[in-house]
């Protein structure tokens, strides 16, 4: 029973991260992450054979496509490849073949991170371009791949058809510089070069692409009408000499010895290459052998992906930092002795908190291995007591804020120790910047360092002042903190133009603890303006969607303080908007009189998003199916009420169908 909810569990889990991967381009988790809980389910899986089932993410490959996009069926479906982990599994994988086959030739090539794509010839000329999709079915990407430079739009010699495969990807290089600059504009920052790339190719935009300068290696020759090859490198060297860029200085190999001599020599460049792979390939050169071993579901059995695992390195903690959050939370750092780390130089890794680093006993001095999981964000796995300094101490968090000097304390039943001060400067710079963030205020160009610039410089102390921040046009002007007078203008204009956003921006932008942009939404939803939340009492907003004890305290005590009071009388002088413009919306009851009933997971809300937009609109939710029902909103996995609704002859609409029903 235990195994069977695990199994169930690891299966939600991953068509959640696939979901988020393949369909939004925004992974949540390090592919490093990702691989753990694949490989555990599929180990889960093959061990208890009763509780596999058809549909299982193991069985299914990439993700779907998107509506905007016109959809296109595969000649050849787009197959994924086994994942290997060591040594051994590409010794017995080698070795394997090696039996089942006559003298095999191996290939070896990287493994490029980016997105399959699929490319069609009719005569020579480029027709179409698909992404990879379910497999089955993908979309079509042609106006973007022209984009492409290395996507030949025309080769030499015109046989009647042509498919390749490839993969799209963006070099390092573009990837920072584009993260820079969204950096400066106070933009998403973007988590890899891979989301980024796949993100780039299925949008609209194709200027976007060209801007964003993709690139492509083309790994394999599907279909070529008129033409027979016998092995993968031939087919290789031809589409090179038509112009397609190859995968880069593949390895021939005949044993498991030169397999993985060739595997660890991609491994040892693995940094220094100007684009990222996620491991390496190692494919059967002869085609006819290929297709005497064919595929499962999922993968061909003639190749496997090896993956690297995460880099690691040792260097020593030269001293620990505290920074201090928007909350006063106290944060320590490790200043480490700098070293290269899967490609770029690490000298700081968070320690979290004071358990952290207890746990792991980490201390000034100290040597300390550390990696980056998932290649993102380095970390300290753990330290090397023999090689610690006798004088070493263990590491406390002090007892008192770094930049105010205020008492700091740790919360009762928490981990976080924070800064009691008032009066923090560390904590007033967070509080600014994370006012003007995206999920808040979102003021273009006032990123971290103009805020800590205007700031240090007195021209502001708090949210309120950046509003009288126009008279000073002339002095940063001449100054220069902020650039020149062009930048200064914006910004001045970005900030008048977050007056008017609705209550939910500004509500976020209070950083009160505990309420993020979601539960910032519901107030506005729920309240007509900002003085009615703030004379709101703890039974009102305890009856919100959500809204637990903590919260609901969190929101009264941030609204008692009379320094609170202050700063929004300031905001409202500044003609900053104090009324709900969400609750507006509320007049349109399209719904009024109408009941809906929700029913298993919807592809992209919650069930309390659901709820709450079919309520903005004056309609009903309720638990159970009846003839009064009017809709039955079905997601994934909807079970005995979607039943029941076919049976009643109620109407069954998707979340697809819901938007629509709200648009415009
Ligand atoms: N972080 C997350 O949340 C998350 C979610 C889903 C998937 N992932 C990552 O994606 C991986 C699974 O992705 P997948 O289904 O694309 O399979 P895969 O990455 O295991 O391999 C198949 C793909 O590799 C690519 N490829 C690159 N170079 C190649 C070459 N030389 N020859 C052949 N193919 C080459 C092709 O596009 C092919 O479709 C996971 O292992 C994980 O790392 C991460
Ligand atoms: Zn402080």
């Amino acid at each position: 029973m235990e195994v069977k909810k695990r199994i169930e569990e690891l299966r939600k889990l991953i068509e959640y991260h696939n979901e988020r991967y393949y369909n939004q381009d925004d992974p949540e988790i390090t592919d490093y992450e990702y691989d753990q809980i694949s490989l555990e389910l599929r180990r889960l899986e093959k061990e208890y054979p009763e509780f596999a089932v058809a549909d299982s993410p193991t069985q299914k490959v990439g993700g779907s496509s998107k509506r905007e996009l016109r959809k296109v069926q595969h000649d050849v479906p787009v197959v994924s490849l086994q994942d290997v982990f060591s040594k051994e599994d590409v010794y017995s994988f080698v070795n394997k073949m090696i039996q089942e086959l006559s003298e095999p030739t191996f290939i070896v090539e990287k493994k490029i991170d980016g997105l399959s794509v699929v490319l069609r010839y009719n005569d020579g000329s480029f027709v179409e371009g698909i992404t990879r999709g379910d497999g089955i079915i993908g979309e079509s990407v042609y106006e973007n791949l022209l984009e492409i430079q290395n996507v030949p739009k025309s080769i030499p010699q015109k046989y009647p058809y042509l498919e390749v495969r490839g993969e799209v990807y963006m070099t390092n290089e573009t990837f920072e510089r584009i993260n820079r600059k969204q950096e400066e504009v106070g933009g998403k920052i973007y988590q890899t070069a891979r989301n980024l790339a796949a993100g780039t190719l299925r949008q609209l935009d194709s200027a976007i692409v060209k801007e964003r300068n993709l690139d492509i290696f083309v790994f394999n020759l599907e279909i070529c009408q008129g033409r027979e090859f016998a092995s993968h490198s031939e087919s290789l060297n031809w589409l090179k000499s038509q112009g397609f860029h190859v995968s880069p200085d593949f390895c021939v190999c005949k044993t498991a010895d030169e397999v993985w001599e060739a595997i660890s020599n991609i491994g040892n460049s693995r940094w220094s290459l100007p684009f990222g792979i996620d491991g390496a390939v190692v494919k059967v050169d002869s085609l006819s052998d290929r297709a005497r071993l064919g595929m499962t579901s999922k993968v061909p059995r003639w190749a496997v992906a090896y993956k690297y695992p995460p880099e690691q390195k040792e260097t020593t903690v030269e001293n620990i930092e505290v920074q201090v959050g928007r909350t006063g939370r106290l944060t320590p750092l490790a200043i480490l002795k700098s070293v290269r780390l899967a490609g770029t130089t690490v000298s700081r890794a968070t320690l979290h908190n004071q358990d952290y680093i207890d746990m792991k006993d980490i201390r000034i001095g100290d040597t300390v291995i550390i990696q980056k999981a998932g290649d993102i964000i380095p970390e300290v796995l753990r330290s090397i007591p023999e090689k610690r300094p006798p004088e070493a101490q263990k590491y406390m968090i002090p007892n008192v804020c770094p930049k105010c000097g205020a008492p700091a304390a740790r919360e009762e039943n928490g981990v976080e120790i924070r800064c009691t001060g008032t009066d923090c400067f560390a904590q007033a710079i967070r509080g600014v910047i994370y006012f003007a963030s995206k999920d808040a205020m979102n003021i273009e160009g006032l990123g971290p360092s103009s805020v800590e610039a205007l700031m240090t410089d007195g021209y502001i102390k708090d949210i309120a002042d950046l509003y009288s921040l126009k008279n000073y046009r002339e002095e940063l002007i001449n100054k220069g903190i902020i650039g020149k007078e062009k930048s200064v203008d914006n910004l001045i204009k970005a900030i008048d133009k977050s007056k008017e956003n609705d209550i939910d921006k500004l509500i976020t932008g209070f950083g009160i603890r505990n309420v993020g942009k979601q539960t910032a939404r519901v107030l506005a939803a729920n309240f007509r303006d900002l003085d009615s939340i703030m004379e709101a009492k703890y039974d009102q907003l305890i009856t919100l969607p959500d809204f637990g004890d903590i919260m609901v305290q969190d929101i009264l005590s941030f609204f008692a303080r009379p320094t609170v009071h202050t700063l929004i009388d300031r905001l409202k002088e500044s003609g900053v908007n104090m009324v709900s413009r969400a609750l507006d919306k509320k007049k349109d009851d399209r719904f009024s009189g109408k009941t809906f009933v929700l029913t298993g997971t919807l592809p992209s809300m919650t069930r309390d998003e659901a709820t709450e937009i079919i309520q903005m609109y004056g309609g009903k939710v309720s638990g159970s199916v009846s003839k009064k029902t009017s809709y039955v909103l079905a997601g994934e996995d909807a079970g005995s009420k979607l039943v029941k609704a076919r049976e009643l002859g109620v109407a069954i609409i998707s979340e697809e169908d819901l938007k629509s029903m709200v648009e415009n």
